[in-house]
């Protein structure tokens, strides 16, 4: 295992690499001074992740675990007023730490428990998925899902520090990994033609990605953040293949056979290339190569559903205004454009095309 490097996000913000990250955070909680831990876990972390952790970070405040199901439909209001009612019963004060071990849900949700709770603890993420290294762990977005609309409710806040540990991703399943992929390839898309060329060169059926290419992933990610944190503008360029991808995870939530949410928001950064094509002058060639990696990367992924019940979704994202519906779309490899008014027909002919509509 390489070194952990100290590694400065913002100026509250920390993000620690590697085998010695656990110990900066041990050092980060004596110095902290809190009263109790709240580990949020899920039940694979819970047996998988939190004894390591326990072990490396040794003498602690009084713990509490809190373990929530495996999977989206823990990012409910549901499992959050339970949550919240066991914090309180087990006198979470102001002075307790939260401490987020697991994939993008758990990140999701504890941060969004964290923040409302007495109105905001401090939180920690420990992400354990590829996709909440490089994605969901940081950026401060936290939330839960309401009906079918993604992340409807949440607020804009920073964990204290994040601690990535790439060592994790060894364990995870190869489907987990590729999910996690499809963020890395938008952030090429959006920002960084050289990168989306390394990434498809990388043989993500064959190899985790390296801890330099999480870092490359996280560094987009910021740089974009650090110029809107709340999403005022620039932020939604990082929504790419989101509006679609989420209306397509939301309806096959609804399903016995769920996409991941890499795996449907590859399905929409198909279906938002083709729009990109038609309203951001994305050229021919860039449009069939990102289609064509997709494609191949994500072959046995697919959903149907009718055009309706997608629209539906569709018009409640949140980067829509009144009744224009706005887009993220990529004008070239390597450069986002932001709200691009979209019409509903070339919307469902885009759909059509992806061979998303039943
Ligand atoms: O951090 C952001 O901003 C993003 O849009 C990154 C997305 O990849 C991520 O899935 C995010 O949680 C989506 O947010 P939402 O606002 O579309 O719910």
């Amino acid at each position: 295992m390489k070194k952990a490097i100290r590694y400065l996000v913002n100026d509250k913000n920390l993000i620690w690499f590697g085998e010695n990250a656990f110990s900066h955070l041990k050092t980060f909680i004596a110095k902290g001074d809190y009263s109790s831990i709240f580990f949020v876990v899920d039940e694979n972390t819970h047996d998988l992740c939190l004894p390591y952790l326990l072990q490396s970070l040794g003498d602690l405040p009084r713990c509490e675990v809190l373990e929530v199901e495996a999977g989206e439909d823990t990012k409910s209001p549901e499992v959050l007023v339970q949550l919240w009612m066991v914090m309180s019963e087990l006198q979470a004060d102001r002075h307790s730490l939260v401490i987020n071990l697991g994939g993008g849900v758990i990140t999701d949700l504890g941060g969004f428990l964290a923040g409302t709770y007495m109105r905001g603890l401090p939180f920690v993420n420990i992400p354990t998925s590829l996709l909440a290294m490089v994605d969901a762990s940081n950026g401060g977005k936290n939330g839960i899902n309401l009906a079918h609309y993604k992340n409807r409710i949440g607020l804009f806040q920073n964990p204290e520090a994040v601690c990535v540990i790439p060592d994790f991703l060894e364990t995870l399943p190869e489907e987990e990994v590729r999910s996690g992929f499809a963020e890395m390839l938008k952030h090429g898309l959006i920002a960084d033609a050289e990168y989306w060329k390394e990434l498809i060169e990388f043989d993500i059926a064959e190899e985790v990605p390296t801890e330099e290419m999480i870092r490359k992933s996280i560094a987009i990610k910021q740089e974009v953040i650090d110029k809107d944190f709340r999403e005022a503008g620039p932020r939604k360029v990082l929504n790419f293949g989101h509006t679609i991808g989420h209306a397509i995870e939301s309806l096959s939530l609804e399903t016995d056979s769920p996409l991941l949410h890499g795996e449907a928001i590859a399905l929409g950064m198909i279906t938002e290339t083709h729009l990109s094509q038609k309203y951001a002058a994305l050229s021919d060639p860039e449009a069939e190569e990102i289609r064509s990696v997709f494609e191949e990367i994500y072959q046995d992924v697919s959903f149907l559903a009718k055009a309706e019940d997608l629209m539906e979704v569709i018009q409640g994202d949140k980067k829509n205004r009144g009744d224009e519906l706005r887009f993220t779309l990529i004008t070239q490899i390597g450069n986002g454009v932001v709200d691009v008014p979209v019409s509903k027909e070339d919307i469902i002919e885009a759909l059509k095309l992806t061979k998303i509509l039943a």
